[in-house]
């Protein structure tokens, strides 16, 4: 599903983010991310995003080599990705319903269909009876439910979550990750990055390790360090 094969990642500024990087995620996996401020994380995000392009390597998503994407199909190549931040980006003078409806308005959705997908969605993260209500009015482990089901209601491939819980209190943390279990397990990849050690602890996922840009532990490699 997500194939990187000696991805390196020099800012202009000559700062190295990413340097080698061989990675394989599967299709349908569940991946924690971590690693201290800097290692690269939101970088290695921002290149399976194509919001910034290699300095050199390959990145594969599906089969699809980004490095060959035309300008016009980078938007339709974004499309098999849902993304979910820290600080939820929801619009403040929208309803829930509408920050929902909004991601399906702008991937140009049939108008019948939107309805029924935001409700769906909304259901799926348990806030159908919130529907109405602007974000000011909710708690942080609704906005970010709010900000999930806006990710997944386009049913995406790949789900990305960029420190997620970061904002949120132990027990809506989990239930968010809780929520992001049941995705993945409907099929979807998920990928989180995550600093919380509980949460990389109790969620029993492969965890990998990034360090000044480069994998230094994979617990599907059996948790032993390699690289560097
Ligand atoms: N646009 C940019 N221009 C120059 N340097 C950048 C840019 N974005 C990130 N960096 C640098 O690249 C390195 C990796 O940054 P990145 O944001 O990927 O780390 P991170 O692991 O996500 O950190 P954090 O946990 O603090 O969010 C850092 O040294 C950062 O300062």
């Amino acid at each position: 599903m997500i194939q990187l094969e000696h991805v390196s990642k020099i800012y202009p500024t000559g700062q190295k983010a990413i340097t080698q990087l061989d990675l394989t995620i599967g299709r349908g996996e569940f991946v924690l991310l971590e690693g201290e401020s800097g290692a690269g994380k939101t970088t290695l995000l921002d290149l399976l995003l194509k919001d910034t392009e290699p300095t050199e390597g390959t990145i594969r998503v599906n089969g699809i080599d980004t490095g060959r994407l035309k300008k016009r199909q980078i938007y339709r190549y974004r499309r098999m990705f849902g993304v979910v931040f820290q600080d939820f980006k929801l619009f403040s003078d929208f309803t829930v319903y509408e920050n929902v409806a909004f991601a399906l308005r702008v991937s140009e959705t049939a108008p019948e269909k939107i309805r029924g997908k935001v409700l769906e969605a909304l259901r799926e993260v348990g806030l159908e009876r919130k529907a109405k209500l602007y974000p000011g009015q909710l708690s942080g482990g609704e906005c970010q439910r709010a900000a999930v089901a806006r990710a997944i209601v386009n049913q995406p491939a790949i789900l990305l979550a960029d420190e997620p819980t970061g904002n949120l209190d132990r027990k809506n943390a989990m239930e968010v990750m809780w929520l992001l279990h049941r995705i993945n397990e409907g099929g979807t990849t998920v990928l989180v990055v995550s600093h919380s050690q509980e949460i990389l602890k109790n969620m029993k996922k492969r965890i990998i390790t990034l360090q000044h840009g480069r994998i230094v532990k994979d617990s599907s490699r059996g948790g032993y360090f390699y690289g560097n």
